[in-house]
């Protein structure tokens, strides 16, 4: 589903470049359960806005379902992006002045769907996330692991094939991370390719594979 070849990355700024992906190999299968674990500044997140479709590369070669990325104009890209992709985030990123439900129907909002209609389906996701009863809450008056469902409710409402996590659990407790972990690994059971940007090893011991990212290289990947 997923396949990098020798993909590379370099950040220009005005006075320096730096360049942070030197050639990065990947094949990850459909379904599959992968953590991305490294020293800070290694290059884990670019690589996943790369995955992410939210960045360019500049050399190699990226294939998601055997489309390759840098043959897409911006705009098929953006909308690619939005079909396959769904995105959590370490700091939630809700909306906050938005109640839990609309926070969770705001991806289809760009799909002519009904406001009745995507309130509905955004209550049954929550309801799958455990949260029913919180649909009509702030996200300032949840919890961060209740923050963190009503974001991961909102990536998969538009039932992408893929979920991108950059340090879903860096803001929670080691308890909600245990609960965050276990949902993230039941949708994954559901068929939903999963990647994790993560610093904890509990977290990287949940899923099937963890890639060791050193100096924009994978140094190896582990096998759980
Ligand atoms: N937009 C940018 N412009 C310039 N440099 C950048 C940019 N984004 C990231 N960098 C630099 O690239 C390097 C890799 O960053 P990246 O965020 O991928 O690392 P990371 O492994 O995710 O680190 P962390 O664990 O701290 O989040 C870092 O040195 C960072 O400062």
């Amino acid at each position: 589903m997923i396949t990098l070849r020798d993909v590379n990355k370099t950040y220009y700024t005005e006075a320096t470049s730096l360049h942070v992906l030197k050639g990065i190999d990947l094949h990850i299968e459909q379904g599959d359960y992968v953590s991305i674990m490294g020293a800070s500044g290694s290059g884990k997140s670019t690589l996943l806005n790369i995955l992410g479709i939210l960045d360019n590369y500049d050399t190699g070669d990226y294939y998601l379902n055997n489309k390759l990325i840098k043959d897409l104009s911006e705009t098929q890209a953006a909308a690619y992006r939005n079909e396959m992709i769904g995105f959590v985030f370490q700091s939630f990123n809700l909306i906050n002045f938005k109640n839990a439900m609309e926070n969770v129907a705001l991806p289809l909002y760009y799909k002519n769907i009904s406001r009745k209609k995507r309130n509905a389906i955004a209550l049954e996701y929550l309801d799958r996330m455990g949260l029913k009863d919180w649909a009509y809450h702030l996200p300032n008056e949840m919890s961060g692991g209740q923050k963190q469902r009503v974001a991961i409710a909102r990536a998969i409402i538009s039932q992408p094939k893929i979920l991108l996590a950059d340090e879903p659990t860096g803001a929670l407790d080691s308890q909600t991370t245990e609960e965050v972990m276990q949902l993230l690994g039941e949708l994954n059971q559901t068929g939903i390719t999963t990647i994790i940007v993560t610093h904890e090893k509990a977290v990287a011991d949940e899923t099937r594979k963890v890639i060791h990212i050193k100096d924009g290289l994978i140094q190896h990947i582990e096998h759980n």
